[in-house]
């Protein structure tokens, strides 16, 4: 047993899977993890090797029996107001998406009451599906962004937060002027520091330079550095090949794309990216540098005809990767299917069908030898659903995992729950329950959602 057990503490006492790394799963068969008061771990205890509790009386024990605890998922990529038509509208590519469903529906979230309702909703389902950190693009609109700030509070879920900037590229129902983008972006962001919630941060969150002058892409950049630490980044890149064309175009002195964004300041540490399936061996290694996290999105990224995202490559090159939903180019809510279709995404790129801007510019006539890439496993998939994801949003100090000294983030998987479709056989190891419950589980075997040691599932339906 590690740390100190302070007078009141909350121990449960269940089945254990957490990450340790990219390549280390740990499973505790029979395990304690201890929580004070803070709703910080105080302890986690392999109790077969060391059955004895050495907390005080005052300590309450549930006892959780077969179910396991595992840490909270985080997704690195939500769009909060295209909820509201989420599993419709596939049929096109990305920007005509964006321009027949995405930019009209999300110009709705001008009227703060709507976006409210609408965001209840999602935040709600997303708990329920068992995110405990999410974040957030909400729309260009200022005060609907700080409504979506509310909702989060109010249910208590981890979340990271942007109001979008956009000025130019899009109707003019859905643009602002380059003035108003940073002065709405610098309130908004003082708005939500000045809430002083552990729980929430802003989010300086440009949509993509298709939709950005580099006039405002210098401001955001250096908004988010004046702020110590520097406040976070997030945005799409090299997601679509038509993209990155209108892109070039529209930059021409930059070579790349991810060189746009490094000019104008917003590369750095606390900046994270999705999809950046098209990226060359160039750009991926100036993410590198930077310490920037790519969040893939692979549900999206299949169903939006994107492309196939090499996981395996970004993580033997060393940069950080979580996963995103990224509703509702991506159908599903939930981070189970992101770590499906993660693996089937892997899978692919394994039997040499994934996306590649390396092979599609080597123009020298050589026959070059194909490289092979090993699909995910469970386990990485898994690690890239909590504790990648959370090194990816720069929480890797306060979630991710069941290290001694973070919040007590996670959640309780009965894989027998009411209506569950889980079938367990005789004989079955916690390994294999861990993995059907990945593969099969949904939100009703995800029974108990604690964020900072507080439960937030059982209050959705008071
Ligand atoms: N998937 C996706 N890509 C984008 N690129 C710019 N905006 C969006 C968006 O809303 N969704
Ligand atoms: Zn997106």
């Amino acid at each position: 047993m590690t740390g100190s057990s302070p007078i009141s503490i909350q121990v449960y006492k269940a089945s254990i899977v957490h990450s340790l790394s990219l390549n280390q799963l740990e499973f505790i068969e029979h395990g304690a993890i201890g929580v004070n008061e803070n709703g910080r771990i105080v302890f986690v205890q392999n109790l077969a090797a060391n059955p004895e509790l050495n907390i005080a009386n005052s300590a309450h024990i549930v006892d959780l029996g077969s179910k396991i605890i595992i840490p909270g998922f985080i997704d690195g990529h939500f769009h909060a107001p295209q909820y509201s038509f989420i599993g419709t509208g596939m049929d096109v590519p990305l920007l005509e998406w964006l321009a027949k469903y995405t930019f009209p529906h999300e110009a709705k979230f001008q009227d703060a009451e709507y976006a409210q309702k609408n965001y209840d909703i999602v935040v709600r389902r997303l708990i329920e599906n068992g995110t405990t950190t999410c974040s957030y693009f909400a729309t260009l609109h200022l005060e609907a962004s700080k409504r979506l700030v509310d909702i989060v509070q109010k249910h208590g879920q981890r979340a990271i937060v942007g109001k979008v900037n956009m000025d130019r590229n899009s109707p003019l129902y859905l643009c602002e002027t380059t003035e108003q983008s940073i002065s709405d972006t610098t309130d908004f962001v003082n708005h939500v520091l000045n809430k002083q919630d552990s729980l929430v941060h802003p989010v300086i969150t440009p949509r993509f330079a298709v939709n950005t002058t580099g006039k405002l892409l210098t401001a955001l950049g250096k908004i988010s550095r004046e702020y110590d630490p520097k406040v976070r980044i997030q945005t799409h890149m090299s997601e679509n090949t038509k993209e990155i064309e209108m892109v070039a175009e529209m930059f021409p002195k930059s070579s790349n794309y991810a060189q746009i964004y490094d000019r104008h300041g917003l590369l750095h540490e606390r900046t994270y990216i999705a999809h950046c399936i098209w990226c060359s061996r160039g750009e991926r290694g100036l993410l590198h540098t930077r310490r920037t996290g790519i969040i893939h999105c692979p549900n999206s990224n299949f169903s939006i005809s994107s492309g196939v995202l090499n996981v395996r490559r970004l993580l033997n090159e060393g940069v950080k990767v979580g996963l995103g939903t990224d509703v509702s180019g991506g159908y599903s809510p939930s981070i189970l299917d992101a770590i499906r279709q993660a693996i089937t995404a892997s899978k692919m790129v394994s039997i040499g069908l994934g996306s590649d801007a390396d092979k599609s510019s080597s123009s020298t006539g050589e026959r070059n030898i194909p490289e092979s890439f090993e699909e995910l496993s469970f386990a990485e998939a898994f690690f890239l659903a909590t504790l990648g994801g959370a090194e990816c949003l720069d929480l890797a100090d306060t979630v991710g995992n069941f290290t001694v000294g973070k919040d007590f983030d996670a959640l309780v998987v009965n894989s027998q729950s009411e209506g569950s479709r889980i079938d367990v056989f005789e004989g079955d190891t916690i390994s294999e329950i861990f993995q059907r419950f990945l593969f099969l589980g949904d939100d009703r075997n995800i029974e108990e959602v604690y964020v900072k040691g507080k439960e937030i599932k059982s209050a959705l339906k008071k």
